[in-house]
């Protein structure tokens, strides 16, 4: 018998860098520029796809521009005070905003056509500011959090029927992806302040939407040209593995390519770390694949539909209350004089729990289901079939595994800082790492901004004390143990 030779490998390139920045959405490339303006920059940043931006993604869809990713700016700036940082960076590079009246411009309908609930609809926002006070004061009392349902059960504020489902869901999952019962109390109402409340230290209620043909993420490419040099990106290049170590890092791409760094940056989504889609070499400790498993990331999907002609309602925003909540429950339209007017392209959104559902239907199945609805909102109209249809699929995305973070009810402060803190020379961050502003691109931002500053101060300056955490969190329990 004759043994073949053993298979040569292919040859090994190694190439050494002081940072490896693991990933180029808005977290890389603000870590990069972090850097970059400390003086370092033997870097690289290492990313799956052929281009940077991360979730920023676009698509073609009738023959314009539209976003499958974030749209938002989620508060802007007011007068002189704290300015959304993305907000600053749209402006920088001249990307095309318009203000989205979500809570001024809606239409609401039922399975039976057009039904006016706007009185309920103004209820529900008003539960949701009472929701965020009593979440204040229980911070201030000290006091365990909660889910979001239970505060908006003691509030006595529960939806008891389809047209206050429907305007809960607007208010709620249609910004945490998820619903009120899978939500902490406590972290959604302080997300919602730390953006939208000034007196919270937010930058505006104002949400601007992106309508720049150019893509939203031109403000993140852009802001990267100014400072990134060619040889410090690797795109089209996905990281099967990463070695760590307190005296540095390895990474092992998918095509073989091995890359060492003193220190390096994972920027990858929780959903990403969640799902083992990247291997961990030793395996990460527990404390922080604890905190990894506790978050949530959840799913948001915006689905396209393109008409011949607009037959629908003038507001910006319409509410459809289905009598299964979260059922094809929020639409805007396009084709609107302040966005895409003439596009023809009407988008519904759904979350959570129902996101997951529609990604493993086939597109027809999905598009059939929304013409149910379509038909019922407009039961007087002939409504044609659409000429296009789309939606992306993020939840079984293996680059992003959801769309966001949500903060659950179990999920400690310091499970936070698990999530954030190094291992040996490997830092974390990303929007989920942001005790402040998780799910949003500005939580990225400064995440980024952040984590970069405490690699740069070690690098530079040489303090490297490990990132505060915790081995063990106790006494959150459902049982007194005695
Ligand atoms: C549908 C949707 C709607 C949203 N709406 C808004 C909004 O309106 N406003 C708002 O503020 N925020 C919104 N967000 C959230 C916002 O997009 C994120 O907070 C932000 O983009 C996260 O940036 P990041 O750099 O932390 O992560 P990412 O953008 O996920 O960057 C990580 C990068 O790592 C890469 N990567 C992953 N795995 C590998 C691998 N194995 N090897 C190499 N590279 C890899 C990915 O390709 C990606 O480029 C939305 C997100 C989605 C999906």
């Amino acid at each position: 018998a004759t043994t073949a030779p053993p298979s040569p490998k292919p040859p090994a390139t190694t190439k050494h860098h002081q940072v490896l920045i693991l990933g180029g959405g808005v977290t890389g490339v603000i870590a990069a520029r972090t850097l970059h303006e400390r003086g370092i920059d033997d870097f690289v940043i290492v990313e799956a796809r052929n281009e940077l931006g991360g979730r920023m993604q676009t698509a073609t869809f009738a023959n314009r521009t539209i976003e499958q990713g974030p749209n938002w700016i989620q508060g802007t700036q007011e007068g002189n005070g704290p300015a959304n940082p993305i907000f600053t960076l749209a402006k920088k590079h001249g990307v095309k905003t318009q203000f989205n009246d979500w809570f001024g411009s809606v239409s609401t309908f039922d399975a039976t056509g057009a039904v006016d609930f706007l009185d309920v609809f103004d209820q529900s926002g008003d539960d949701f500011d009472n929701l965020t006070v009593v979440a204040g004061a229980r911070v201030d009392q000290n006091l365990v959090d909660l889910s979001a349902r239970t505060g908006y059960g003691l509030l006595k504020a529960n939806a008891k029927n389809a047209h206050a489902s429907a305007s809960e869901y607007y208010q709620f999952d249609w910004e945490y992806a998820q619903t009120p019962e899978q939500s902490s109390l406590i972290a959604s109402s302080w997300g919602n302040n730390f953006t939208y409340d000034t007196d919270q230290g937010g930058f505006s209620d104002d949400n601007q939407m992106s309508i720049d043909q150019r893509g939203f993420k031109t403000l993140i490419q852009q802001e990267a040209n100014e400072f990134l040099k060619p040889q410090q990106m690797l795109l089209n290049s996905t990281v099967k593995s990463i070695s760590y170590s307190k005296s540095g890092v390895t990474v092992t791409l998918v095509n073989g390519q091995t890359l060492t760094g003193d220190y390096a940056l994972c920027t990858f989504s929780l959903g990403v770390l969640q799902h083992d889609d990247v291997s961990f070499k030793p395996a990460l400790p527990d404390f922080k694949q604890e905190a990894i498993q506790s978050m949530v990331m959840a799913t948001y999907t915006k689905i396209f539909l393109q008409f011949p002609k607009k037959f629908w309602f003038d507001t910006e925003m319409a509410i459809f209350a289905d009598s299964e909540r979260g059922r094809y429950p929020v639409w805007q339209s396009l084709d609107h004089k302040n966005f895409l007017p003439g596009s023809g392209i009407l988008f519904v959104t759904v979350t959570g729990d129902y996101s997951v559902r529609i990604e493993a239907l086939p597109d027809k199945q999905v598009k059939e289901e929304v013409m149910g609805v379509v038909r019922s909102m407009f039961p007087n109209v002939t409504v044609p079939e659409p000429l296009d249809f789309f939606f992306p699929r993020w939840h079984s995305n293996p680059l992003f595994r959801g769309s966001y973070s949500n903060w659950p009810p179990a999920f400690a402060s310091q499970h936070l800082d698990n999530l954030r803190a190094n291992v040996g020379r490997l830092y974390f961050a990303g929007e989920a790492t942001s005790r402040k502003y998780f799910g949003f691109l500005h939580g990225a931002y400064f995440e980024g901004l952040d984590i970069a500053t405490i690699m740069a101060n070690c690098i530079k300056e040489g303090s490297c004390a490990d990132m505060e955490h915790f081995a063990n969190i106790n006494n959150i329990l459902p049982f007194e143990n005695n």
